[in-house]
């Protein structure tokens, strides 16, 4: 195990915080922290990397406990959202500061270890590029570059993608991943955006009011909800309820229509995407949405009456989904 978080809790003023976080990540693990805003997403980070001091709770790296030391003596390093890097330094010149400042090396030794750490992200050839004529994902190679060159043995990185455009910030998160799969580098990444939590992670942890609700796989997490919180927040959901009055929730996507004049439902709402169109129907009674595949849309228009097909598997307790 390569970092342990055992019953942290930090509060501050009106009970807001972190409350009893108990989480264990393994050597080159992917994990996502994912909540809406104040959850305590950020908390945790900065507890994981000493700018905050627990309540109660210690934290562990492989088996130490690091809990008492200060940031600087922590081995772990934070990716901040614009990468913080150097804008008159070149590639090399960005990383070896990293190297110089938490190993208290010379100048000379620390560009001599930097080129490691500048081929370990894929830019060779790029060492003596300044830093202002890179992409956006050169960058964020840089800053990953500069923090696994301190030493640390876990990322930790805050909404780094989140101040970019979609196009962008969809490239960066393929890259994250890539170099990420190429360093085998431990990574806490933390975000509201499900999205990127489902695509990037190998655990999601999803957190409410400062309490982890629920951890698993990302396809556990979407086809597992514990909750109804987890099955709104992680995915859409419908809630409809059985026969014996017990509620259960169906993705959009698992919902299938059928045309019929005289049908329940009635589709108010069709928004064509491309690949795919949401499709919001009323019976006058709830909102169900659906989600059709780009194809199997054409043969819908707005105001149409149909049916739907919900998978009706046996429901297990109280929430259940259709897979
Ligand atoms: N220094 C502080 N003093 C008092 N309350 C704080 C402090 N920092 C955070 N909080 C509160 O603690 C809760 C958790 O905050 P935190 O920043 O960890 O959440 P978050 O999930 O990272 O949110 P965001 O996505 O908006 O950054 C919030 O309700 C926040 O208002």
């Amino acid at each position: 195990m390569i970092l342990e978080l055992r019953n942290i809790t930090k509060i501050y003023e009106e009970d807001k915080g972190v409350k009893n976080f108990n989480l264990t990540v393994k050597k080159g693990e992917f994990v996502t922290l994912l909540g809406p805003s104040g959850c305590g997403k950020t908390t945790t980070l900065n507890l994981i990397g000493g700018f905050l001091k627990p309540d109660q709770g210690e934290i562990l790296i492989e088996n130490q406990k690091i809990s008492h030391l200060p940031p600087e003596q922590r081995p772990v390093s934070t990716v901040f959202q614009n990468y913080a890097l150097f804008p008159h330094m070149s590639v090399l010149e960005n990383v070896a500061y990293g190297i110089r400042f938490f190993k208290k090396i010379k100048k000379k030794k620390a560009l001599e270890e930097g080129k490691e750490f500048v081929r370990l992200v894929g830019l060779e050839g790029y060492e003596h590029t300044g830093i202002g004529t890179l992409s956006g994902g050169q960058q964020q190679r840089v800053a990953l570059a500069r923090s696994i060159a301190t030493g640390a043995k876990v990322l930790l990185l805050d909404e780094p993608l989140s101040n970019l455009d979609v196009a962008l910030r969809t490239r960066l998160r393929r890259e994250l991943k890539e170099l990420q799969r190429e360093t085998g580098v431990t990574m806490i990444f933390v975000t509201h955006d499900q999205g990127e939590a489902l695509s990037l992670s190998d655990r999601i942890v999803v957190m409410d009011h400062g309490t982890i609700v629920q951890t698993g796989t990302p396809e556990e997490v979407y086809y597992h909800p514990q909750s109804p919180y987890v099955a709104n927040f992680v995915g859409k959901s419908n809630q409809f309820t059985d026969n014996k009055g017990r509620a259960y929730f169906v993705r959009p996507e698992d919902i299938r229509l059928i045309k019929n004049t005289g049908g329940n439902y009635r589709i108010q709402e069709m928004m064509f995407l491309g690949h795919e169109t949401e499709v919001v129907l009323d019976d006058g009674n709830q909102r169900v949405e659906v989600i059709l595949s780009g194809k199997d849309s054409r043969d819908y228009a707005y105001g149409d009456r149909v049916d739907i097909d919900e998978p009706k598997s046996e429901p297990k307790g109280t929430e259940v989904f259709g897979r």
